[in-house]
């Protein structure tokens, strides 16, 4: 049986937890910076707090770095994981995900119930595609991007790293979203959009600009 653990112990790393208990892969514990969270039960599954915590598990365990929404941390959690020598662990995909054999999904990225992926899309590395999401054919989705519930992106859209799309947003075909910009909630984006921008609204236009990180 597959073992893991799970960076984060919110409300996402929960939902995973849930994902995982449908793919009969078995969750071994939580990592939380946080140290008061580190002993506590979530879910009935105990929070082990760091990495620095779980050494004697590092050849026995698949890692998951996007237990987070927020792109930026799932990129420092993968980070500090890779340079620890931890295993990611591969896709974690819902029984009832549709999607072509001709697309293909990086390590460590998870796909939620009722999405549907349809032909020749590309998903990197850390990446949430959430519940109900919908990908068309030739869509190409970098490292660490978030996509939330009930978001549609139409065909040859290109969304770069980082990049966080808000629940039920829609993308118009050969859009392309700028690295680690954000989409608001509800939007209908119909041009393309630059790198560390909030863009929101229908049409959306960009409300401001992000900083770097
Ligand atoms: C299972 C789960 O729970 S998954 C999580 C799902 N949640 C989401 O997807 C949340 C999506 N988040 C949003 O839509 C947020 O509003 C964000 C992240 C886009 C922006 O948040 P903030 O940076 O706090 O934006 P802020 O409140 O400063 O708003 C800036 C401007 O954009 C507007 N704005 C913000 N979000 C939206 C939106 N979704 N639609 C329209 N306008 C918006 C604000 O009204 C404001 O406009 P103004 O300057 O004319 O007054």
């Amino acid at each position: 049986m597959r073992e893991l653990v799970i960076w984060g112990s919110g409300g996402h790393a929960r939902e995973i937890n849930w994902l995982c208990e449908e793919l009969g892969v078995r969750v071994i514990g939580f990592l939380d910076e946080r140290p008061e969270t580190k002993g506590q039960s979530v879910d009935g599954v105990p929070v082990l707090g760091t990495l620095t915590d779980i050494k004697a598990l590092k050849y026995e365990v698949e890692l998951i770095c996007a237990g987070v929404g927020d792109p930026a941390l799932k990129k420092r959690f993968a980070y500090h994981t890779i340079q620890s020598g931890f295993r990611i662990a591969a896709p974690l995909i819902h029984p009832r995900v549709r999607l072509s054999r001709r697309n293909t999904i990086g390590e460590g990225s998870m796909i939620f119930e009722g999405a549907v992926l349809s032909d020749n899309i590309k998903i990197g590395q850390h990446v949430i595609i959430n519940r109900s999401v919908n990908v068309s054919h030739d869509a190409v989705i970098g490292d660490y991007v978030t996509i939330a519930p009930g978001v549609n992106l139409a065909g040859n859209v290109t969304i770069d790293e980082g990049a966080y799309i808000g629940i039920g947003a829609s993308v118009r075909e050969k859009c392309h979203i700028g690295c680690c910009s954000m989409i608001g909630g509800g939007a209908f984006v119909k041009e393309d959009i630059p790198s560390f921008s909030m863009a929101a609204g229908i049409p959306a236009v960009v409300k401001k600009r992000l900083d770097m990180p």
